[in-house]
């Protein structure tokens, strides 16, 4: 069956899963409004086309910060756990097939996969022989485990350290309650939290632990373990935007985690505008939530995103075909991005801006 977008993945994803897992992927906190918000956002907003642009080849190329190697595409994988409940190679086969597209890959610190083991798969499959990768933490409690995990995340090439900072406890989904789903299934753990002991093997995977006792303390702590730059994932707040600012954030990532989290929150895009507004260009601003197509992308990137975070429509694409799955979801989205902006006049992402999106009425009904 051929898949037009990521639609017909997340169909087929559905009918390949076990339904606890595509709950466990797909659910969201409590009734799930944020969780279906955050694709609705999208929909409120309306491109305003400019015609007869000349731009025979759009550049999709985006710097995030002065010096670095500009990203291929404003399109990046956020964190997600758990990736061998979609497919054997997990977190291995992700790697590869974004490392080989040159797209970023935000590793989350639940990975089924140790976090050196996809380095090397990612690094092997970079033409460049050098992959895009960044490290997701939650920072622990235990500072001394935190600190090993950031030297192991910069000891196998990862550019720069996520700090999810949405969760203080962790999020109550109420279909993973009614399945029982609560931790990996036995042969699967997360790879990345087992440690030497003293014979020299690896240990059983730490916990996570998730804290309500932390403040912005911990960035100042964070910076004082790496040089690695910063990024704050999980702001929703235009006076937390500027907070971290003062902490001296590399970068701001608006989420709400997906509606997985505060169910309540608002749509991600709906808190671009007013968040972007306060930053004023002053640090880049990464976004996710809802992405499913292109034309999402451009959107975020119109309301002031740097970079656009796809979660959920990549582990469709991985739970499908494995890594082949992967590559055509991120295609898909690349390819109607690179679409949009051409029907919109743009030859690259310099030339997006606020005058480019507008409120679209609902139709009368
Ligand atoms: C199955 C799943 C697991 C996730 N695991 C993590 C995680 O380990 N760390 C993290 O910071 N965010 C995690 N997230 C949140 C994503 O990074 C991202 O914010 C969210 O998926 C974006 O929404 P989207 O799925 O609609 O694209 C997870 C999301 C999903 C769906
Ligand atoms: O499910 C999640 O959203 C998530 O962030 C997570 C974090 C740690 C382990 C499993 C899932």
């Amino acid at each position: 069956m051929p898949f037009a977008s990521v639609k017909d993945m997340r169909r087929e994803a559905r009918r390949r899963l076990p339904r606890a897992v595509f709950d466990f992927f797909a659910g969201g906190a409590d009734d799930e409004v944020t969780l279906r918000d955050n694709a609705r956002a999208f929909q409120r907003w309306a491109l305003l086309p400019r015609i007869l642009r000349p731009c025979p080849s759009r550049h999709l190329g985006v710097s995030l910060w002065k010096n670095d190697a500009p990203l291929a595409m404003p399109i990046v994988a956020a964190p997600t756990a758990f990736h061998r409940l979609a497919h054997p190679e997990g977190e291995l086969g992700t790697a590869r097939a974004l490392a080989q597209a040159d797209a970023l890959f935000i590793v989350s610190m639940a990975s089924t996969v140790a976090l050196e083991d996809i380095a090397a798969a990612a690094h092997g499959a970079a033409k460049s022989g050098h992959a895009r990768l960044w490290f997701q933490l939650y920072v622990q409690p235990d500072r001394a485990f935190t600190a090993r995990l950031i030297r192991r995340a910069e000891a196998a090439g990862f550019e720069a350290l996520v700090i999810t900072v949405d969760s203080p406890v962790f999020g109550r989904r109420d279909r993973d309650w009614r399945n029982g789903f609560f931790d990996l299934p036995a042969g699967l753990s997360c790879e990345t939290l087992r440690e030497p002991q003293g014979d020299g093997q690896l240990g059983p995977p730490r916990p996570i632990a998730f804290s309500a006792a932390f403040s912005w303390s911990i960035v100042d702590e964070v910076r004082k373990m790496t040089s690695l730059p910063i990024v704050l994932k999980g702001i929703l707040h235009p006076a937390d935007a500027l907070l971290a600012l003062e902490h001296e954030v590399s970068a701001i990532y608006i989420s709400n985690h997906g509606g997985r989290q505060l169910d309540g929150a608002p749509a991600t895009l709906d808190v671009l505008p007013a968040i972007a507004r306060v930053v004023a260009g002053r640090l880049p601003i990464l976004v996710d939530g809802g992405v499913r197509r292109g034309t999402d992308v451009l959107k975020a990137l119109a309301l002031g995103a740097n970079a656009v975070g796809v979660g959920r429509s990549l582990l469709w694409g991985l739970a499908t075909e494995g890594p082949d799955g992967v590559a055509r979801v991120l295609a898909m989205l690349r390819d109607e991005l690179d679409r949009a902006l051409a029907m919109c006049g743009c030859s690259s992402l310099d030339e997006v801006s606020p005058a480019l999106v507008g409120p679209r009425r609902e139709p009368l009904k």
